[in-house]
């Protein structure tokens, strides 16, 4: 047995951390509507999907009233005002496609979200925080929470396969909770030198992973390859890193500069960064450099706890000092897991990005009259970039080559052969 640290006074919890013990990082039970005052937003948030069909939202967002965030009070209140701006900013902004951009967001609509994201400490730009983890409502409150009976609270444009897309990734979030909840399980264990709570929490955490990767699964059931490609894409991505708004966006009323921010995407969900802190997975420094900006477009309580977790003593180090075979064993499937997710997320991307792009393109290059399809729809600017702004294989495949190294040496052999074949399929 290790010795007790005696630097670590108080055990460590996720109390401060804004994590539900039911459901993790998802907000619990999000407001559906704002006090009345803020009506004209939701009025229009609720519908726009249906005025960017009709080229109509950008009139209607010139419309609105210049109204005062002051009356907003509640976190939950925040949340819900951040999400309907930021769909209303997507829906503004993206309306007449990557042509048709805009360089000046109108005051009325880029004072309240300023002011509301200066508040929340988030961008003010769609995050994950919003469209997955405070978009969702149970249709029957006592019903399960699950596909059937979630729905959204607002929309982009994309029909079924944009609620496909944020109740995916929310069930991601749910299957991960037991991990979540294991993190401060195997924090003190190895403050306290308990090899076998941190092996046993180490279990629950690679089989909470696996089941995030089941779940990962339902993104082909319930989502359109060429609808997310050729529709929804544009309405997720910013104005950083994006050839058709090289200047980023003047927020009129806050400042005269443009400003840049990158657009929504899974890479913000605090998970993996928190697996990645907790079982050492270091990146290498440009794909590193991007997901540690990433953690500035989490709520700021969750980009603490990433931090929290990577200032604690290392858990790789302790199961190398252990030598113990339960614990080394359940460290490696935690790492085998993580490597395993990476690799079918590899997999998602290649079906929802680079396959309809390749269509994509062909259909450009052979001039062919197909322009009714709709991945022809697709913008050119987001080909090789996702829409948190990255260059999505070579970034994706370095994130997960680094998760392998932070398998123990011994055991790192047995690895580059079982998995081998695992990469070749995926690469
Ligand atoms: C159709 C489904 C999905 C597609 C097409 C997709 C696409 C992408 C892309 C292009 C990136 C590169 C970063 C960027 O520029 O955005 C990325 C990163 C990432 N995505 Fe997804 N994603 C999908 C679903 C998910 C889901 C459901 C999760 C789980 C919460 C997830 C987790 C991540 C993570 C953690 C990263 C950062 C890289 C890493 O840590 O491995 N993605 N995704």
């Amino acid at each position: 047995m290790a010795a007790v640290d005696p630097d670590f006074k108080t055990s460590f919890c996720l109390d401060s951390y804004y994590v539900s013990d039911e459901l993790g990082f998802i907000l619990p039970e999000p407001l559906v509507e704002l006090p009345p005052y803020y009506q004209p937003w939701m009025d229009v948030a609720v519908r726009v999907p249906d005025l960017v069909q009709s080229h109509e939202l950008r009139s209607h967002i010139y419309k609105m009233p210049l109204l005062s965030s002051e009356f907003l009070q509640k976190h939950r209140e925040l949340r819900l005002a951040h999400l309907a701006l930021s769909v209303m900013t997507m829906g503004y902004v993206w309306q007449e496609g990557e042509k048709g951009t805009v360089e000046i967001l109108p005051r009325n609509l880029a004072v309240p979200y300023w002011e509301v994201s200066q508040r929340l400490g988030f961008p003010p730009i769609f995050t994950h925080a919003d469209g997955v983890l405070a978009n969702w409502k149970k249709k029957d409150p006592q019903g399960p929470f699950d596909m059937e009976n979630l729905e959204l609270l607002v929309s982009l444009p994309g029909g079924d396969s944009v609620r496909g897309f944020f109740m995916v990734t929310l069930l991601v979030e749910l299957a991960a909770v037991p991990a979540l909840r294991s993190i401060p399980t195997v924090i003190n264990g190895v403050r306290c030198g308990e090899t076998e709570a941190v092996a046993r929490a180490l279990e629950v955490i690679s089989q909470s992973i696996q089941d995030m990767t089941d779940t990962l699964k339902l993104m082909q059931v319930h989502v359109e390859p060429s609808v997310f490609y050729g529709i929804m894409r544009i309405y997720l991505s910013g104005w950083k890193d994006n050839s058709s708004m090289p200047k980023g966006l003047i927020y009129e009323g806050v400042q005269a500069e443009p400003m840049e921010f990158s657009g929504g995407s899974a890479a913000q969900s605090s998970l993996l960064h928190c697996f990645d802190e907790l079982l050492g997975v270091k990146h290498e420094e440009k794909s590193g450099a991007f997901l540690t900006r990433m953690r500035n477009y989490m709520p700021p309580a969750h980009k603490k706890l990433i931090q929290d977790i990577s200032l604690q003593p290392s858990l790789r180090s302790f199961v190398q000092q252990q030598a113990n075979e339960q614990l080394n064993q359940a460290f490696h499937l935690c790492v085998t897991k993580l490597l395993a997710l990476r690799n079918y997320h590899i997999n998602v991307v290649s079906r929802f990005i680079t396959v309809p792009a390749a269509r994509a393109r062909q259909i450009r290059n052979q001039s062919q009259d197909l322009q009714c399809e709709t991945i022809s729809r697709a913008p050119i600017a987001l080909e090789e970039r996702g829409t948190g702004g990255s260059g999505i294989m070579i970034f994706l495949k370095t994130v997960r080559d680094k998760t392998k190294d932070a398998f123990l040496l011994e055991k790192s052999k047995d690895v580059n052969s079982e998995t081998a074949q695992q990469f070749n399929n995926s690469t």
